[in-house]
């Protein structure tokens, strides 16, 4: 006969799954934007909302029909579109395919933590294989990606138990096993415990180049003290800097997260050499769902360069309540990640957003003349570099009264 605590532990196991299955079936929400404007917007007025909205019809990808169908049958959405560049004598076009790749966590958040992980690779594996039917060179998941977004929580057990050696853990292994087979710079967002360094946590990109080698990590150099985003309990503002990564396709750069909302920071990875700054993200609609669609793109425009936002998708549900710390009611959820991962590019065009409630892979070709061709004709990083000058005079300034 089970004892009193066996039973009560596993009738919370099954309240938790069943809570799992309520919130994954009955989010109730806008599947997305552009379905809902194109269900609604007469087909006369649709091209001119998107050139308004959206900086025209982005070209759309003719994917391979394998890729579309195992997409179906896995159950994720796959879209593709492209950007073009005008032809340039000396250069020849710098054609890359970039994957995003946004995910619900596939099981409930007290599930043991190895398993939780096992479950992830297993469903990134899937989705990365669609990629590289679809000739993706460069993949980006979510930000944590190996994990629920548990820090909203504040409890240490067992969600520090998802962190890993950027350079050792088992994710990192795995992702340089998926790049050696599908020859794809991986970008691989996850919760670092720097072991030589006191165990410290970070929250950490690690580029893997196509080869299979490391190429380094970044790690989130903004940290949210927002709403649930109790994520400073954790860790703190990274110190690597902004590094860019050379790849073979392009010099690319990972601003996580809350790092979106500071202009100077997509600055930085763009003076330093950045043609692609992915955004791995997990964020919810009552908080930031009308930055959304600006912040990255205005960040793209700025800067001359591609830039790529991804959000995570679904409500993620806890088994021990939480506070705001706002006198507001305890809760066991964050609220409801929207997913609508897009691209924008150097001309302030973008692609339309993934599903703000499935899984989803957004492949997009570019080609990187665009960056240079729009910075020679806006010019607005030389005025950026003297907005940085001024930046520095300034703090000399305030260190120096006399200066
Ligand atoms: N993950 C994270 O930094 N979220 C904060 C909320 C936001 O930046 O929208």
């Amino acid at each position: 006969m089970a004892s009193a605590a066996e039973t009560m532990s596993r009738s919370r196991v099954a309240v938790g799954c069943m809570q799992f299955l309520f919130s994954q079936a009955m989010e109730g929400e806008l599947e997305s934007l552009e379905l809902c404007l194109e269900r609604h917007i007469p087909p006369h007025d649709l091209a001119e909302v998107k050139r308004i909205l959206y900086g025209g019809e982005t070209r759309k990808l003719s994917l391979p029909a394998a890729a579309l169908s195992s997409a179906q049958q896995r159950d994720f959405e796959l879209q593709g579109y492209g950007f073009d560049a005008a032809p340039e004598q000396l250069r020849r076009p710098r054609i890359v395919r970039v994957g995003l790749v946004q995910n619900k966590i596939p099981l409930p958040t007290d599930t043991a933590v190895a398993v939780q992980v096992a479950a992830l690779h297993k469903r990134i594996e899937e989705i990365v294989e669609v990629a590289a039917m679809c000739g993706v060179n460069i993949i980006c998941f979510q930000e944590a990606w190996t994990m629920p977004f548990a820090f909203c929580t504040r409890e240490r057990l067992p969600w520090t138990e998802f962190a890993e050696s950027a350079e050792g853990g088992i994710t990192t292994k795995f992702c340089q096993e998926l790049a050696k087979k599908y020859d794809m710079v991986v970008v691989s967002p996850i919760l670092e415990r720097d072991e030589i360094h006191g165990g410290t946590l970070w929250n950490t990109a690690v580029v893997i180049s196509n080869s299979g080698a490391l190429l380094g990590k970044s790690r989130k150099n903004h940290i949210p003290r927002v709403g649930d985003f109790n994520e400073s309990t954790y860790y703190m503002e990274g110190n690597t800097g902004h590094p860019v990564f050379q790849t073979q396709f392009g010099t690319i750069a990972v601003n996580i997260c809350f790092g979106r909302h500071h202009p100077l920071n997509w600055l930085m990875y763009s003076l330093n050499g950045a043609e692609i700054i992915f955004n791995p993200s997990a964020t919810i609609g009552t908080l930031s769902e009308s930055l959304w669609p600006i912040e990255a793109r205005n960040a793209a425009i700025a800067n001359h360069c591609f830039t790529c936002p991804i959000n995570r998708v679904g409500t993620e549900y806890y088994k021990n309540a939480f506070t705001s710390g706002d006198g507001g009611e305890a809760h066991h959820d964050l609220g409801h990640f929207y997913g609508s991962s897009y691209v924008a590019a150097p001309d302030g065009s973008r692609t339309p957003g993934l599903s703000r409630t499935r899984d989803g892979l957004l492949v997009v070709e570019m080609d990187l003349n665009l960056c240079r061709q729009v910075s020679d004709k806006w010019n607005f990083k030389v005025c950026g570099r003297h907005m940085v000058v001024g930046l520095m005079d300034l703090n000399c300034a305030v260190k120096s009264p006399g200066f």
